[in-house]
């Protein structure tokens, strides 16, 4: 199977001047600039399977935003490669323009004074798309995004939260099979970004669409994502499942039975340790690395054990993926 998206050693330098303090800093800025290099992206590698949705992380600054750029065409990688549905994004950025979508949550493409409908249509006759196909598709957005009652708005006149509907559905009226989402549920309230997960659900499961997405929102991404790659300083420091990444970085769990029999003998399993036994109460959780994912010990525990009660906590996405950052943070600092 091709990958829809592939990234093989993508790497952005910036190049920016120092302005000096001063007036006299200033004046020496304009006679002798001082230029510094930023590596936005350095040596960035991963693949996005056609039909898979994979969150791009990483913490502020981390080259999210920059490496969709350069699948957007909208910026030239310094060095490396990217192809998206096989074009090449930055050497031909109308042929990627019929292939993709995008949208970007701080800032929208549709015509601020136009009502929204009118943006719609002008980018039917831009993609060329027939008008009984646009018809269907827009019906169909309507009822998952729920946009008719403002679809004869103007565009500047609309919350953040119908912009951004307007904008996910503006994306994909040409029916792209690649879709980049640049922190779209950014500022909405809970109901709209459950409207928009849902909506994301549908284009992933049901039309098949290939999707990356950057977020900060880890209910999102437990949402929305199976697969994650972690970007820190430029450089990518995970590519995995959200197992992979709870695992990787110490995330906790523990899985609380209540025995059938108090005085059944208990010990480890593979990968899972006892941490507590009090009469009929135990209470196991992972043992090293190689520890199983929570529900794989639930399974464990209850195939080995006669109980009555089961019970499992686990740390919260949020509290692994501070983890993760302070983690790579030190690393990057230490080296
Ligand atoms: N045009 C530019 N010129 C100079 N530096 C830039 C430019 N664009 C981005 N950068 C720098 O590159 C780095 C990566 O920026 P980028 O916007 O890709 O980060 P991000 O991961 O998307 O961050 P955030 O989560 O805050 O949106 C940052 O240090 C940023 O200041």
């Amino acid at each position: 199977m091709t990958a829809s998206i592939e990234v093989r050693g993508l790497s952005r330098t910036f190049h920016t001047t120092v302005r000096r303090p001063g007036f006299t800093g200033v004046l020496r800025s304009l006679v002798n600039p001082e230029r510094v290099e930023k590596h936005a992206v350095s040596d960035i590698s991963f693949d996005v399977a056609p039909g898979e949705l994979l969150a791009l992380l990483g913490p502020n600054g981390a080259g999210k935003s920059t490496t969709i750029k350069m699948l957007t065409g909208i910026l030239t990688p310094t060095s490396g490669e990217a192809r998206v549905a096989g074009v090449v994004p930055y050497r031909e950025r109308e042929r990627n323009a019929r292939n993709i979508g995008a949208v970007f949550g701080q800032r929208t493409q549709l015509w601020w004074d136009l009502p929204v409908r009118e943006s719609f249509s002008i980018l039917r006759d831009i993609y060329e798309v027939p008008k009984a196909e646009h018809a269907a598709r827009l019906r169909e957005f309507d009822e998952l995004l729920e946009l008719s009652s403002f679809w004869d708005t103007r565009v500047r006149h609309l919350s953040l939260g119908q912009r951004v509907r307007c904008d996910l559905a503006a994306a994909l009226l040409h029916d792209p099979p690649v879709v980049f989402l640049d922190e779209p549920t950014i500022g909405m309230d809970v109901v709209v970004k459950e409207q928009v997960r849902e909506f994301l659900r549908y284009q992933v499961a049901e039309r098949g669409r290939t999707v990356l997405l950057t977020t900060h929102d880890m209910t999102e991404v437990e949402r929305l994502a199976e697969r994650v790659v972690l970007v820190n300083h430029g450089r990518l420091v995970l590519d995995g499942t959200l197992d992979e990444v709870r695992r990787g970085f110490g995330s906790t769990w523990q899985v609380r039975a209540t025995l059938a029999d108090p005085h059944t003998p208990v010990g480890p399993l593979p990968g899972i340790a006892l941490v507590s036994h009090d009469g009929p109460q135990v209470v196991f959780g992972p043992d090293g690395p190689a520890a199983p994912t929570v529900h794989q010990a639930l399974k464990l525990v209850i195939e080995r054990y006669e109980v009555t009660g089961v019970a499992v906590d686990e740390a919260d996405l949020e509290d692994v993926m501070r983890a993760a950052y302070a983690e790579v943070r030190a690393k990057a600092e230490a080296a």
